[in-house]
């Protein structure tokens, strides 16, 4: 395993200490999350009792093959803790997700959370949000105004392809991948781009991560718990 796959499943068990039985506990997308996954499978089988929900089809799969048993959204208020990663982390802990089609699944368990860690390498921390082109989520029809509006913004938009064909997510709908640059105002860039009409949801996290945990090259992890 390379260093920066050994850093993920680091921050990753790490964060899965904080699962406890009797939890319902909201399961995240990705490399990074894949680790918490894996982990949480292997603590019920040590006699770990909690039930889940998934953030998108590919975790559900994987938690199942884990025999990690599902409680329907219908039947829940509320989700104890989430764990998830993010394409990068600032030093507000604001976020950019969804490099992997999942952001909106992702927001809506994120939001509904009590607690939300996000999990990373280090690789994912910057100073600025933007490096990494911002996922928005879009309905398919009228999607080619709708690329137009987003690039009224100020970016580069990139309709998300997969294998010569566009990127379907969980949901139905289409990928644009955004490239802003640094973005200054995180906050107020998210609230814009909901107004758009064919926008469903875009892949700003403001102000939602409860904790962060980082794990280093190095081996090391650093935890940052919001004060
Ligand atoms: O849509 C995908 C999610 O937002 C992922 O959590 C994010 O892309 C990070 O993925 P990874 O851990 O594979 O870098």
């Amino acid at each position: 395993m390379d260093a920066r796959t050994e850093a993920k499943r680091a921050a990753a068990e790490k964060a899965a200490e904080y699962v406890h039985d009797g939890m319902i506990v909201g399961l995240g997308t990705g490399s990074t999350a894949y680790w918490v996954i894996q982990k949480l499978g292997e603590r019920m089988k040590n006699g770990l009792k909690i039930k889940a929900v998934a953030t998108s089809n590919q975790s559900e799969l994987l938690a199942k093959e884990l025999e990690i048993p599902f409680v329907p959204l219908s039947e829940i208020g509320e989700i104890d803790l989430t764990i998830d990663g993010a394409d990068e982390v600032d030093d507000e802990w604001n976020l950019i997700k969804g490099g992997g089609g999942a952001l909106l699944r992702e927001k809506i368990i994120a939001t509904a959370s009590k607690e939300l860690i996000i999990i990373a390498d280090e690789s994912k921390v910057v100073k600025k949000l933007g490096q990494f082109p911002l996922p928005v989520e879009i309905v398919q029809f009228g999607y080619e105004l709708t690329l137009c509006k987003l690039a009224s913004y100020g970016c580069i938009t990139h309709l998300r392809m997969q294998e010569e064909e566009r990127f379907i997510t969980d949901n139905g709908n289409y990928i644009v991948d955004c490239a802003f640059g640094q973005i200054e105002r995180a906050s107020d860039l998210h609230a814009a781009l909901n107004m758009i009409p064919g926008v469903v949801e875009n892949g700003l996290f403001i102000n939602l991560a409860t904790k962060v945990i980082i794990g280093a090259n190095d081996g090391s992890i650093k935890e940052l718990d919001r004060n």
